[in-house]
């Protein structure tokens, strides 16, 4: 090759027929590894990602040393910036299979880990332990359950984390970021990426604590003051869920007018003989009266839907692409349960996306931004999940859509998505401290309940020192994969009409993005009435909208948004416009409520 336009096409032919065999070798060894977590599997993984990166760094090389970029046009400049990135093949031989070694024990340890509450029991975090916490109502088992995978699952993972963050910062390093922290907000291109980002959290932040407030009162009725400090942060393990990120399970002890229609249709599900197959294929036909493409043959053959019963296996579900056009997967431990069937169109969103753009090159096959992966998926809950959608699909009885089931609805949705805001924007800012070094091994636990109460006002609900390691408890650290994405992306915004200089803001895309975006399919959809009514299901308008958007990365983002929703500008007011009326209740109720947790060092007795 020589520092030539045609010569460097040629190349990026020639990378991306190579990477899709490499890609596609290294995803398979990852998906046989974690379908089944033995040693075995885990040597070929660790021995594929050593290939991939072998790849990487001799493509890497080649293109630093041979070509300049001002040949290339948009595109081809973005996608050879790409490969120029070495990433973990910027570490020597040794370091490089230490580092997908770690990953591989971190991920295992998490995964496998399971509580034995008696000698020949164990409980598995899906679906035992996730079941647990989210139906008992007993504070002393829902401690038992949270204490003891906290301690099984994060305690052995510590011992990896220092390392692991030194080698990740040196091949960050070595593609001239500061840390991986800093690589990983790179990604959002945007100058004031922080302070957006807290400006942004300010926004929203008066709505999350009116819930908060109105949580705590509810909670301390039911568990009394003895374990409820009304002025104080929320014990963890009281809220649903095991990292207290989404409160919807504990939506029967709030309902604000009990006597409308239960809207968790968990158990019609149960009682009309639903099973993981169906929930993915009815998944599915909410795509396809979209007119999206339904999922293909080798969909249903590749992927593991269901825990299996004979091995060891990572439930956390997602989403995989093999980047051979061809074979596309879903790995989910799936259980009939309402959380769960919104969690298969989570996924099933990022196949769509997927398929959308399978025919891109390689280095365009992600999100245009990685926060709108995530927003479809999130997307198609809000129209999954309306009453109006689970009636047409013979899950609820009524669709009666009066002023009280709406304002039941609405406290659900919140208790989803607003619930989730300060625990989605925390997780990243500890890892930001780890990699950036302010936060060192000695205080990672300390750091992290700082900001758990910080953000989410709740605090552990027994003493928690540096012997345990809580972020290790939560999927995404050991498995390294960023979090911010669900809330956050940016795009860069022209500020000047010349071109030349753009700002770039940062929106709550997950959620920002995904209510104005669900205004803008609903009006496609000619709905009529408040938005959080409309259901965009067999709209094959609201379908066409969805497709402009999953254009991959090629373009930029403002483009992108442009031709889907009609606007460069997104804002916070759709997300505060469809939980209105639920944030006027709520305020209504905690007139004599302290908001926030001024006791903030509260704890409840042992
Ligand atoms: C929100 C995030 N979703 C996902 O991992 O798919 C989580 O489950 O913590
Ligand atoms: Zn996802």
């Amino acid at each position: 090759y020589t520092n030539s336009t045609a010569d460097a096409q040629r190349f990026l032919r020639d990378y991306n027929s190579t990477a899709e065999e490499v890609f596609f070798f290294s995803v398979s060894a990852s998906w046989n590894y974690d379908t089944n977590l033995t040693d075995y599997n885990s040597n070929l993984q660790v021995s594929a990602a050593l290939e991939e990166q072998a790849f990487t760094e001799a493509w890497g090389k080649k293109a630093k040393q041979v070509f300049s970029n001002e040949l290339l046009d948009f595109e081809d400049k973005r996608l050879m910036e790409g490969i120029m990135l070495l990433g973990p093949a910027n570490l020597p031989q040794k370091e490089r299979e230490e580092y997908n070694t770690i990953l591989s024990i971190m991920e295992r340890i998490y995964s496998t880990t399971k509580v034995h509450p008696r000698p020949n029991i164990s409980w598995s975090l899906e679906p035992e332990l996730t079941d647990i916490m989210a139906k008992s109502r007993s504070y002393k088992t829902l401690l038992y359950v949270w204490e003891a995978w906290h301690n099984d699952s994060g305690v052995p993972i510590k011992e990896y984390y220092p390392r692991f963050v030194e080698l990740s910062n040196k091949a960050s390093r070595g593609d001239g970021f500061n840390d991986t922290g800093a690589e990983w907000r790179s990604w959002f291109e945007s100058q004031t990426f922080e302070q957006d980002i807290e400006k942004l959290y300010r926004t929203i932040e008066p709505l999350y604590l009116n819930l908060h407030a109105f949580v705590r009162r509810k909670l301390y009725n039911f568990y009394g003051p003895r374990y409820i400090n009304l002025k104080g942060p929320i014990p963890a393990h009281l809220l649903g869920n095991m990292w207290a990120q989404t409160w919807n399970n504990i939506f029967d002890m709030m309902v604000p007018f009990p006597d409308k229609p239960n809207l968790d249709v968990t158990a019609e599900m149960v009682k009309q003989g639903y099973n993981a197959t169906h929930m993915f294929r009815v998944a599915e036909e909410f795509f396809t009266s979209l007119d999206l493409a339904e999922m293909p043959e080798e969909f249903w053959e590749g992927s593991m839907l269901v825990k299996p019963e004979d091995r060891e296996v990572v439930c956390h579900a997602s989403a995989w692409d093999f980047y051979n056009r061809k074979d596309f997967r879903i790995k989910q431990c799936t259980t009939v349960t309402m959380e769960q069937f919104i969690t298969a169109h989570h996924e099933m969103g990022h196949i769509e996306y997927f398929l959308q753009y399978k025919d891109q090159p390689v280095g365009f096959r992600d999100g245009a931004n990685p926060g709108f992966h995530e927003a479809i998926g999130d997307l198609m809950s809000l129209s999954v999940s309306t009453p109006k959608h689970l009636h047409k699909i013979n899950l609820l009885e009524s669709a009666t859509s009066d002023e009280e089931t709406d304002l039941n609805f609405l406290l659900n949705m919140a208790l989803e998505k607003i619930a989730f805001l300060p625990f989605g924007y925390l997780i990243d800012q500890w890892r930001w401290g780890v990699f950036d070094g302010r936060t060192t091994p000695d205080k990672y636990n300390s750091e992290w309940w700082y900001l758990r109460t910080k953000y989410q006002g709740i605090c552990p609900p027994t003493k928690r020192t540096e012997d345990q390691f809580d972020p290790g408890a939560k999927f995404h650290i050991p498995d390294n994969y960023p979090y911010i994405r669900y809330l956050i992306s940016c795009f860069p915004v022209q500020v000047e009409w010349s071109q030349a200089t753009s700002r770039t803001h940062c929106y709550f895309i997950s959620y920002i993005l995904q209510f104005q975006f669900h205004e803008k399919l609903c009006e496609a959809a000619h709905h009529t009435g408040p938005l959080h009514t409309c259901d965009i299901y067999q709209s094959a308008e609201a379908g066409a909208i969805l497709k402009y958007a999953q254009a991959g990365s090629s373009k930029p983002w403002p483009d992108v948004l442009q031709e889907a929703i009609g606007t460069r500008e997104i804002n916070a007011n759709s997300l505060m416009k469809y939980f209105e009326p639920v944030t006027k209740w709520l305020q209504e109720q905690n007139v004599k409520e302290t908001l926030g947790w001024p006791e903030f060092n509260w704890v409840p007795p042992i």
